[in-house]
């Protein structure tokens, strides 16, 4: 089949890498036509296949991400927020649909980011599974439907290898608890509590984080009262679950106009 949507997977040898390449070669909606790594990996001028380990696939890993993504309807994007910077650029140039997943953007990357949603369709989301974009839904619904008598504490964990946090997953429920409550989340935001912090500050989200082993992604928010307490929560198993959503984004953006879109968007939540 050649007239289904061509992907290339950027930052290729990583988690979500190799999780995204497997999953694009099991679908019959698309086709993988490029793989990104940095410049002097091991894996450049390797056949992707091989390079992890299996049969060759026909599409040879390279550091060059503009030649790669002019053959491409869709760029999926889990890397490190420079690289994702400069993808948007290139992805827009090149008029690809750019799936972002990576987290820990800082306000001057989400402008850029933006900027280039101007000439292509970008979807980001710090969570691209089902089960996490619904509970960003509830939260808010809860948050709404309570008062500053409860207590909102998002708690997340994830494996020792991860280098941002709060998670982008705990910032997203933060932010849906801050909207569901009517109030701005840089307001009330208290993350990093450590020594002598003073008693808790009333309408506050507390934000926590644990990092441990291999644990894929687990998020809870809690709305803490006196004589009760609701914990809504989230556990993620396998990383095949983002693989999936960033795949059915980049499907999705293939007919829409440029714009930045989310994956409440995506799935219709
Ligand atoms: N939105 C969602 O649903 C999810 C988001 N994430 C996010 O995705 C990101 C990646 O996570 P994960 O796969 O676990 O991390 P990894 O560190 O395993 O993989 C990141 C990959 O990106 C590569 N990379 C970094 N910079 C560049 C560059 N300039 N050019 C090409 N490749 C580059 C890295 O290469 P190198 O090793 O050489 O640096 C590495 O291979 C994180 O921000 C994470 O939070 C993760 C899971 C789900
Ligand atoms: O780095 C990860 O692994 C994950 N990152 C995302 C986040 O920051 O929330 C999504 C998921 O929890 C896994």
């Amino acid at each position: 089949m050649t007239d289904t949507p061509g992907i290339v997977i950027t930052g290729g040898s990583g988690k979500m890498g190799q999780m995204l390449i497997n999953t694009v070669l099991a679908s019959d909606k698309c086709r993988l036509v490029g793989v990104v790594d940095r410049a002097g990996h091991d894996w450049i001028g390797q056949d992707v296949g091989t390079a992890m380990g299996g049969q060759p696939v026909g599409v040879i890993v390279t550091d060059d991400a503009l030649e790669a993504f002019a053959k491409a309807q869709a760029v999926i994007d889990f890397t490190a927020p420079a690289a994702t910077v400069a993808f948007a650029e290139l992805a827009a140039q090149a008029r690809a649909v750019h799936v972002i997943g990576t987290t820990g953007l800082t306000d001057d990357d989400l402008a850029a980011i933006n900027a280039a949603a101007r000439h292509a369709v970008v979807v980001r989301a710090g969570n691209m599974s089902l089960g996490v974009n619904l509970l960003v839904k509830l939260t808010q619904k809860v948050a709404a439907a309570l008062d500053e008598d409860f207590d909102i504490e998002v708690i997340e964990a994830h494996h020792h290898h991860k280098v941002d946090a709060p998670s982008g997953t705990a910032l997203m429920l933060g932010e849906a608890a801050a909207e569901g409550r009517g109030v701005d989340l840089k307001d009330v935001r208290d993350s990093g509590r450590d020594g002598i912090t003073g008693a808790r500050k009333r309408g506050d989200i507390g934000f926590s984080a644990i990092r441990g082993g291999d644990i894929v992604g687990e998020h809870d928010v809690m709305f803490a009262a006196a004589g009760e307490r609701i914990v809504l929560r989230h556990l993620a198993t396998d990383r095949a679950i983002f693989a999936r959503g960033a795949l059915k984004a980049a499907l999705w953006g293939q007919d829409k106009g440029p714009g930045e879109y989310d994956m409440m968007d995506v799935l219709g939540l």
